[in-house]
């Protein structure tokens, strides 16, 4: 027996992606691991009246506990409501699920969307279980979201390039016999902090930070044209903020040359028929520069909520950051009283 996500205050992604595409604006989708990440996430969003998608990948089942973290987003709503947010729009969402099992426990346990990555498979395979898939969870009308075309950075010792682009001409096909209800595609975003190699930039000359391709847009205008009005999610979209690389940097860390994908691009993107944008990294270098900094200039401290406090605050602002100023999410709750 599933549990029903909507007697927990959960909600799927189906009206907010439509009111998002309406719009123009898109859905934020943070990661998180522990508690200083979710209630972060919450304060921005619930202060801000946006819609949230909580993203549970994986590792954050295996490094946390899938039951904590499932209870924890069921307090997230409650946690919503005391900070005046009456009418939350919070999804618990599966990312990167990578089979049918993984998919099919989040959906009896209470999740309301699920990922399932079938992206590196042959195309045929990936079809095949996606649709599985999907036949299950839209039993308990949880929203699933495919993936077509390969995410490589430079992390996966694979440099983006245009060969793992989605292909347009496939697009209607894959979502049409799987029934997928939104499409991760890729056009050149990419996981982590390190998403282009230097060669790869331009150097702006003010400030000599690196200055990274532009997206392969002409492939998401071909996706909607071929796709009109469909929910299209982007992954890797981490825009790696030179401010906390800086604060890591001056206090010991070491990310030379850490490159993103530069806000107004997201927020161009945003426009279009991408409804979903995902957003891991930047969070974890937030927490990184409140506790490195806290730790340099604090090495008296030994009480983790000194240093964790910090990197809270410096996660809401963050958070706060990409829903009013990036993705536009802000005030856009369905029902805002
Ligand atoms: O796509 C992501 C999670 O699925 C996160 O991407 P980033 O590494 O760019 O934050
Ligand atoms: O897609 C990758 C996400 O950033 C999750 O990362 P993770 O698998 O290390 O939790
Ligand atoms: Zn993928
Ligand atoms: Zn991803």
């Amino acid at each position: 027996m599933a549990v029903d996500y909507k007697k927990i205050g959960l909600v799927n992604t189906k009206e907010m992606f439509a009111r998002a595409i309406k719009g123009g604006w898109a859905v934020p989708a943070f990661n998180f691991n522990n508690l200083e990440q979710l209630q972060a996430i919450i304060q921005a969003s619930s202060n801000l009246k946006s819609p949230v998608i909580l993203q549970v990948s994986k590792g954050a089942r295996k490094y946390a506990n899938p039951t904590l973290l499932r209870y924890m987003a069921e307090g997230a709503v409650e946690y919503a409501k005391e900070l005046g947010c009456n009418h939350p729009e919070i999804v618990l969402h599966l990312d990167h699920g990578d089979s049918f099992e993984t998919c099919k426990s989040c959906v009896d346990f209470g999740f309301s969307s699920v990922m399932i990555d079938g992206s590196a498979l042959p195309y045929e395979e990936n079809i095949a279980l996606t649709k599985k898939v999907v036949d299950y969870a839209h039993q308990f009308d949880v929203t699933v979201e495919g993936e077509l075309g390969v995410l490589a950075g430079v992390e996966d010792d694979v440099v983006a390039e245009e060969s793992h682009y989605t292909k347009p001409e496939e697009v209607v096909d894959f979502a049409t016999r799987t029934g997928v209800d939104s499409l991760a595609i890729s056009i050149g975003t990419s996981h982590g902090a390190y998403k282009f190699k230097p060669e790869q930039c331009t150097r702006d000359p003010k400030t000599g930070h690196l200055v990274p391709p532009p997206l392969a847009f002409d492939v998401l205008e071909a996706v909607e044209k071929q796709l009109p009005g469909f929910p299209i999610v982007l992954h890797g979209s981490s825009s790696v903020p030179q401010e906390y690389v800086d604060i890591i940097n001056k206090y010991g860390g070491k990310l030379p040359d850490a490159v993103g994908i530069p806000e107004e691009q997201l927020t161009k993107a945003s426009k279009s028929a991408v409804c979903k944008i995902n957003i891991d990294s930047d969070s974890r270098l937030a927490f990184t520069a409140g506790v490195r900094e806290t730790f340099a200039l604090h090495p008296e401290y030994f009480d983790p909520r000194q240093y964790c406090g910090k990197a809270r605050e410096y996660m809401v602002d963050l958070y706060s950051h990409k829903i009013k100023d990036v993705l536009h999410s802000d005030n856009k709750l369905a029902n805002l009283d």
